[in-house]
C-alpha cells in the first residue's frame, strides 16, 4: 500500500468497521453490541423492537453466515461520504496473482452454461470469476474504499468487517462500490433500482456513447433484464401496494461500464416490513443468480463453488423499517493479514450470449475494485 501518508494527518482513529456511502444517504458504524449470523434473526430483532439498527452483509447462499450487527456508535450523514484525507493519501498497490478460474476455463463455463441453457430447463444463469491479488505492504481497507468512493460518479462505496460470520470470515473485509441497489425503504415508499444488461465503456466517446446506444436497442440484454424485473415484481407483490414499474430499462452507467436499470417504486402494505425483510425476500434476484432461481443455483454451485459474500447483499435496516441494501457486487475481500485480497465479477447469460464478450464484461466490471486497489 502506503506511499507517501498524508504528512499532517494521523489515521483516524473513529476509522468505521461498517460504512456504505450514497449519494442520497451514508452511514457510518463501529462496534457491535450482537451479531446476527442468521439474517432471520436479526429481521425478526427489528420488528420485534428488540434491536434499533442493523447493518452489515448478507451471503450469497441462503446458509452462508451473515456479517451482521447491532453497532454501538452510529453517525448518519444526508449526502454521500467525504474520505479523511489520511486515506485519500494512501495509495494501494497490489497485482493480480492468480485467476480463479483462468480466464480460458472461465470461457469454458461460461460455453458450458449457453449451452446447459439451449438444451432447455433454465433460462438465465450468472457466472462469476475471481482474481487474487497480493500487496508489498499491508492493505489499508479504508484507503481501498476511500479510492471507490472517489473514483465513483455518485460517490457509491462500503466497507464491512466480516468478523461477525466467524470461522474463516474473521478479520476479513469486505469492500466494494456498487452501483445496484437491491431495496431501499424510507417511510412506506419502497425502491429498486435493478441492473442487467452491460457493456464495457470506452475512452473514446464516439465509441463510447455507440456502446450506450448498442446496449440499449439489444435484443439479448433487454431479456436478460427483464428477467430480474419479473423477479422483482413478483417477490414484492405481496409485500407492496402501488408497484410502478416503468415498461422498458433506461441506460445508467458507472465509471467502467454501461448497464441497463429499471427504477421500480412501491409503498409497504405493511408498515412492519422492514427493509431488511425486504432484502431477504427478493434476494438473490437473477441479476446474481437466474431464473428459475433454484436451477440457476445449482448451476453455480457446480461450476464456481460457494461465493460466501459475493453476490449477497450489504447494507441496514431500523426498527421503524427503513434501511438500505445494496447488492455485493464490484467488491473484493481483503485477507485478514491484509496481504491481499480477492475480487469477483460476474455476467448473466441468456441463449444467446457470447462467451468472448462476457469474459470481456467481467474484465471490465472488475476494472471497478483493481483500479482502487492500484493493480491497473
Ligand atoms: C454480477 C455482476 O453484475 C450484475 C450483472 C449484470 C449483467 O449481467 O449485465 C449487471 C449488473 C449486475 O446486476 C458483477 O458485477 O459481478
Amino acid at each position: 500500500m502506503a506511499s507517501g501518508p498524508h504528512p499532517d494527518a494521523a489515521r483516524p482513529v473513529t476509522a468505521p468497521d461498517f460504512l456504505l456511502s450514497r449519494h442520497t444517504g451514508s452511514l457510518r458504524t463501529q462496534g457491535s453490541l450482537r451479531a446476527f449470523p442468521d439474517p432471520a434473526d436479526a429481521a425478526l430483532a427489528l420488528r420485534s423492537g428488540r434491536c434499533g439498527l442493523v447493518v452489515g452483509a448478507i451471503g450469497f447462499e441462503p446458509d452462508a453466515p451473515a456479517a451482521l450487527v447491532e453497532p454501538d456508535i452510529v453517525v448518519r450523514t444526508d449526502g454521500p461520504l467525504e474520505p479523511p484525507a489520511y486515506f485519500r493519501s494512501l495509495r494501494t498497490r497490489a497485482r493480480v496473482v492468480e485467476e480463479l478460474p483462468s480466464t480460458e476455463a472461465h470461457r469454458r463455463r461460461v460455453a458450458t452454461a449457453i449451452a446447459g441453457i439451449r438444451a432447455g430447463g433454465l433460462d438465465k444463469v450468472v457466472l462469476a470469476r475471481a482474481v487474487r491479488l497480493l500487496a508489498d505492504d499491508p492493505i489499508d481497507p479504508h484507503a481501498v474504499c476511500a479510492a471507490l468512493i472517489d473514483s465513483s460518479p455518485s460517490a457509491d462505496g462500503f466497507l464491512v468487517d466480516l468478523s461477525p460470520a466467524g470461522g474463516v470470515h474473521s478479520g476479513r473485509i469486505l469492500v466494494g462500490s456498487s452501483p445496484e441497489l437491491l431495496v431501499r425503504r424510507r417511510g412506506d415508499v419502497v425502491e429498486c433500482h435493478p441492473l442487467a444488461g452491460s457493456a464495457p465503456r470506452s475512452r473514446d466517446t464516439s465509441v463510447d456513447q455507440a456502446a450506450g446506444r448498442a446496449l440499449q436497442a439489444s435484443g439479448k440484454d433487454a431479456a436478460e433484464h427483464a428477467f430480474v424485473v419479473d423477479s422483482l415484481a413478483t417477490a414484492l407483490a405481496p409485500l407492496c401496494r402501488d408497484l410502478q414499474i416503468p415498461e422498458r430499462p433506461s441506460l445508467t452507467s458507472t465509471r467502467e461500464m454501461w448497464h441497463l436499470g429499471t427504477r421500480i417504486r412501491g409503498r409497504v402494505a405493511d408498515p412492519r416490513t422492514t427493509a431488511l425483510d425486504l432484502a431477504l425476500a427478493v434476494h438473490p434476484t437473477p441479476a446474481v443468480c437466474g431464473t428459475p432461481t433454484d436451477e440457476a443455483r445449482r448451476v453455480i454451485a457446480g461450476l464456481e463453488g460457494r461465493r460466501g459474500f459475493y453476490s449477497g447483499a450489504v447494507g441496514w435496516a431500523d426498527a421503524g423499517g427503513d434501511g438500505d441494501w445494496m447488492v455485493t457486487i464490484r467488491c473484493a475481500e481483503i485477507d485478514a493479514d491484509r496481504s491481499g485480497a480477492i475480487a469477483w465479477a460476474g455476467g448473466g447469460l441468456v441463449a444467446d450470449s457470447d462467451p468472448d464478450d462476457e469474459v470481456a464484461e467481467t474484465a471490465a466490471k472488475l476494472r471497478t475494485v483493481l483500479t482502487a486497489l492500484g493493480a491497473v
